[in-house]
């Protein structure tokens, strides 16, 4: 990750608009949404079902363009970027991680982490050793043989964390990543991510329904009315 002045925010969001047409009727999920995630601090978002957390993480991810406003990463705008671009974008300072892990069943720990690298093109010998290293970070150094089944939930979610951090994104997205496990694996899995958090300084935007989880991150807010509020 190139060092950068960190008066910039790596996400912004600036009067986020969107809305789904069912028919004849018009829902309007976000209505001039502003948010600001900064490197190395930890967001939790929390709000009711159906108020438009996913739509809000995927649109900051580049996953879906807004009907209105404008999505600017590490400073600069994205509403004119061609797919290929804002793909590129998505590979190299982009990661997600989701509630259920997404592996793929037939490759091993090492090599779901290994994939994002590849396919950005690097080279083989330097992805395992990457992969190799964030795994052990994440506490997963004698499992990285193992394929997802022969993996606890919790393990699995961690090499799901691993893979989403491989190529040193600059923003983490996460959409309610411990909602599967149970408490105590959900507290490891939570530490494990605040913890590269501090370390690699990545911006991080968890979805979360856990007010335990989200109390000891940096900072809390929620969706009203199709605008983010802060909590605290
Ligand atoms: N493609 C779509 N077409 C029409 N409506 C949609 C579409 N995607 C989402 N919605 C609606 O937009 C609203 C917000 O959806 P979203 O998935 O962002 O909510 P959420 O806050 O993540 O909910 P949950 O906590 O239940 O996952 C919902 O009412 C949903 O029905």
């Amino acid at each position: 990750m190139e060092q950068e002045a960190e008066d910039v925010p790596v996400v912004y969001l600036h009067e986020i608009k969107r809305q789904y047409t069912q028919g004849t009727e018009t829902l309007t999920i976000l209505n001039g949404a502003k948010l600001a995630l900064w490197a190395g601090q930890s967001v939790a978002l929390v709000a009711p079902s159906g108020a438009g957390k996913s739509t809000l993480l995927h649109i900051a991810g580049l996953l879906e363009t807004p009907d209105d406003g404008e999505v600017y990463i590490g400073g600069a705008p994205t509403s004119q970027l061609s797919d290929i671009e804002r793909t590129l974008i998505r590979r190299t300072d982009i990661g997600f991680v989701y509630q259920s892990h997404r592996l793929l069943p037939e490759f091993s720990a090492l090599e779901n982490v290994m994939l994002p690298q590849m396919i950005r093109g690097l080279k083989r010998a330097e992805t395992v050793k990457r992969a190799t290293e964030i795994l052990a970070y994440l506490g997963l150094g004698d499992r990285i043989k193992h394929r997802p089944a022969e993996l606890s939930g919790g393990e699995q979610q961690r090499v799901a964390i691993a893979r989403a951090v491989a190529n040193a994104p600059r923003v983490l997205f996460a959409d309610e990543p411990t909602g599967n496990l149970d408490p105590h694996t959900a507290d490891h899995v939570f530490g494990a991510m605040m913890q590269l958090v501090k370390a690699t300084r990545v911006a991080m935007l968890i979805v979360t329904h856990n007010m335990e989880l989200a109390g000891r991150m940096d900072r809390r807010v929620s969706l009203e009315e199709g605008q983010v509020v802060e909590l605290d």
